[in-house]
This record gives C-alpha cells, structure tokens and sequence, in this order.
C-alpha cells in the first residue's frame, strides 16, 4: 500500500508520527506491504517553500490511494498568509478535489473511559454509533461567498448553503451501507423546518431509504435536537447522516462523550478507492510541542485505513483491541486521566498500544 503520510501543524506532527509507527509494526510483524512518502502541510510549506502547497506534493495527493493526514491550523497563519495561498494549501481543497464526500467519523464509548466521560455512566455506558458527515457541499462549499462592501460603506460576510439532489443521495446511500453492516438504523439530521435545502435534504432522505434501502430503519432529527440528543441518550444512535457544517459541529460534540476530542478518529472516502485519514482533533495550538496530545484519534484512524484501505479487517480489529486493552491497564494520557490517574506521554501513549499489539501477537 502505497501512502502518504502529510503531518500537517501543531500536534499533527506528534499524533501522526505514533499512528506510523503501529503502521510499520504492522509491515514488520504482520506482511502488511508499506511505502510512505511524507511531504509538509500548512505553516512547515510556507516557511520551507514560500507556498503551502508545492506542486509535487498536489500531484502526490492527487494520485495518492491513501493519506494520512494530522491537522492544519495555526493562529499565526490567519495573519501572515494571503487568503489566495491559504485556500491552496487549504484541507477543504483536498477534501474537494478527491472528492471525498463521505467522512465517516465513528464514536465508541469504551467502559475503561467511563471516568473520563463527562455524562454519567448510566447515561453513557456502551455508547456507539458512526456520524457520517457529508464533507465536499454544503456551507463550506457553496458559491457566492465572500465579503463585500456595501453602500453605506460597511461590510458583509456571505456563505451560501447548498445542495444537489445528487449530493445529498450518495450521502444517504452510504450511511444506509454502513447501518446496513452495523444495527440497520438511520437517523438523517437537517434543518428541513427553515432552510430550503434542508427540506430537500428531508425528502431526498426519504425518498432513497425507502425506494433502495427498506431493510434499513430511517428517522428524520432536527439538527438542534439532535445536538441534545447526543448528549441526553448517545446509546439511541447508530449511524447518523447529516450535512457539512452540522456534521462538523455534532461530531465534536460526540468527541464530548468520550472525554477527548483526542480519541475519535475518521475516514474520508470517495467512490474512486481514494481515501484521507485523519483524527478529527484540530492542531491544538494549546497543547502543541509539549508531547502531551493525546494520539489515539490517529492510531485508530490508522486502524480504519487498515480495514479500508489495506483490506486487512484482522489487523483494524487487533489494532482496535491493542487500544482497548492498553485503556483497560490503565494508560492514559493527560486529556482522558481521571484525578490520581497516572499519565503517559503522546509517545507513551504509542508504546503501550505497541505493547499490547507485541502480546496480542504472541496469544494469536
Ligand atoms: N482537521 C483539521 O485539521 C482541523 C483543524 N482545525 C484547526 O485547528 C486549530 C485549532 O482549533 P481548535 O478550535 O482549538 O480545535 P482543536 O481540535 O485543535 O482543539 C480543541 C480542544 O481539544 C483539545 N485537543 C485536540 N486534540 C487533542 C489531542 N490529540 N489530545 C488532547 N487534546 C486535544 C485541544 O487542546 C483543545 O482544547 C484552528 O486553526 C482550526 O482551524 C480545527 C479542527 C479540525
Ligand atoms: C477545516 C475544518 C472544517 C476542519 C474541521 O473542523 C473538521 O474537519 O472537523
Ligand atoms: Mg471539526
């Protein structure tokens, strides 16, 4: 398999460099054939080549079959950077030039990390479910945008939010393929009562479920509500389709329940083969060089390109229980420790999800 490993800013770098190495672990103990290229992403292509993005490595994403990508972002960057490079070395570029419109963000809730959940384990205890969020239309995407001037001399910020009838029904296709391997349940989320291409969201949700999927239980959620949802009854979930921005939004709300916006990883797919993964924490210009971050959204995000890309479901449930297991004893790093906890490094983090892998091995 061929990849490319793009570490990007902030705590990128240290999170993509654990879910490297359980990767080569893999190709040393396990046969899986590796190639990495690694190439710079935001602010490192800016001071290195004057550009956030270099040609080569365009043409290195364009043609790649699989990225693993850490996070763009950085405060500085807003200011010293014109807008015009900043949209080319931009993550929502990628994301639209590969199409990748289905990121599959999944969130599971795991009994060793019921303390560093802040809803009570009653509440809480055995959540999980998937949000596949809709990721190349939508508010993100959609033309005219910008900022004008108007005549009276101050200014206005626009962004459109739209969406085809095609756009919405692959989404729905493809979350209706995921319930279909997990508890056959849907839940669509739109704001069909004031937004137009929320109604249509709605009936185009509809309307797919019922014509191609009728094995598959479809309910409809208002976005707002399902924010509450999400927090009062997570267990009420299994794959929850939604659109760019609430997708975004209902996402890091689900990284709530475990504690960490640290813990959940995510694939982007199209229907090419191509596929970026990424956790789905920002650069986290907070607790970044200090070797504190927490890299589990990575390494089981390197566990979903195991299973998607690679085609090696084996080694993506042996990498998912490395994980468990390495919670279960207890390691924790400092964004999931509860109080008297002991806690680990970002790298520590990485040693003992290796450790677990090393006698999982040996069991097998
Ligand atoms: N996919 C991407 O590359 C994304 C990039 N961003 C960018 O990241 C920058 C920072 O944005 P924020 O709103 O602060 O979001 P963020 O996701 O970077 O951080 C939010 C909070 O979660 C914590 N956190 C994030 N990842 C963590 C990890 N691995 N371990 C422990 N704690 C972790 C941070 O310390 C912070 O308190 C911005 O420039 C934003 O545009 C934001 C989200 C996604
Ligand atoms: C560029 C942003 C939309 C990234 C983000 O917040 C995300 O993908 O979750
Ligand atoms: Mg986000």
């Amino acid at each position: 398999m061929k990849l490319l490993v793009l570490p990007g800013d902030g705590v990128g770098p240290e999170v993509t460099a654990q879910a490297l190495r359980v990767l080569h672990w893999f190709a040393e103990h396990r046969g899986l054939a590796l190639e990495v290229t690694e190439r710079g992403f935001g602010l490192v292509n800016w001071q290195r080549h004057g550009t956030l993005m270099p040609d080569e490595t365009w043409d290195r994403i364009e043609a790649a079959e699989a990225i693993l990508f850490g996070a763009i972002g950085s405060l500085d960057q807003q200011a010293v950077i014109p807008s015009e490079e900043r949209r080319k070395g931009s993550l929502l570029r990628m994301r639209k030039a590969l199409d990748l419109y289905a990121n599959i963000r999944p969130i599971r809730l795991l009994d060793a990390l019921l303390e560093a959940s802040p809803l009570k384990p009653r509440v809480a205890k055995g959540a999980d479910f998937v949000i596949l969020r809709e990721l190349t239309a939508g508010m993100y995407f959609g033309t005219p945008r910008g900022v004008e001037t108007l005549p009276d001399g101050t200014r206005r910020g626009v962004n459109t939010h739209s969406y085809t009838e095609g756009e919405i029904a692959r989404a729905i296709r493809f979350a209706c393929r995921l319930a279909r391997e997990r508890r056959g349940h849907v839940t669509s989320v739109d704001k069909a009562n004031v937004m137009e291409a929320g109604a249509l969201w709605r009936e185009v949700a509809g309307r797919v479920a019922r014509e191609e999927f009728p094995d598959v239980t479809l309910e409809h959620m208002l976005a707002d509500n399902c924010a509450i949802q999400i927090a009062r009854d997570p267990r009420r979930f299994d794959v929850i389709v939604t659109d760019n921005l609430f997708g975004d939004l209902l996402s890091d709300a689900g990284g709530a329940i475990l504690g960490s916006l640290g813990m959940l990883p995510s694939a982007s797919v199209n229907d090419r083969g191509q596929a970026l993964y990424e956790p789905v924490h920002g650069s986290a210009p907070d607790i970044a060089g200090k070797g504190v971050a927490n890299p589990l959204g990575a390494i089981l995000s390197a566990a979903l390109l195991l299973r998607w890309t690679a085609k090696r479901p084996e080694d993506a449930a042996m990498l998912e229980l490395a994980v468990d297991r390495a919670l279960d004893g207890g390691t924790r790093t400092a964004d999931i420790a509860a109080p008297g906890e002991r806690v680990v490094s970002t790298s520590g983090m990485g040693d003992a999800v290796l450790h677990e892998l090393s006698l999982l091995q040996r069991e097998a």
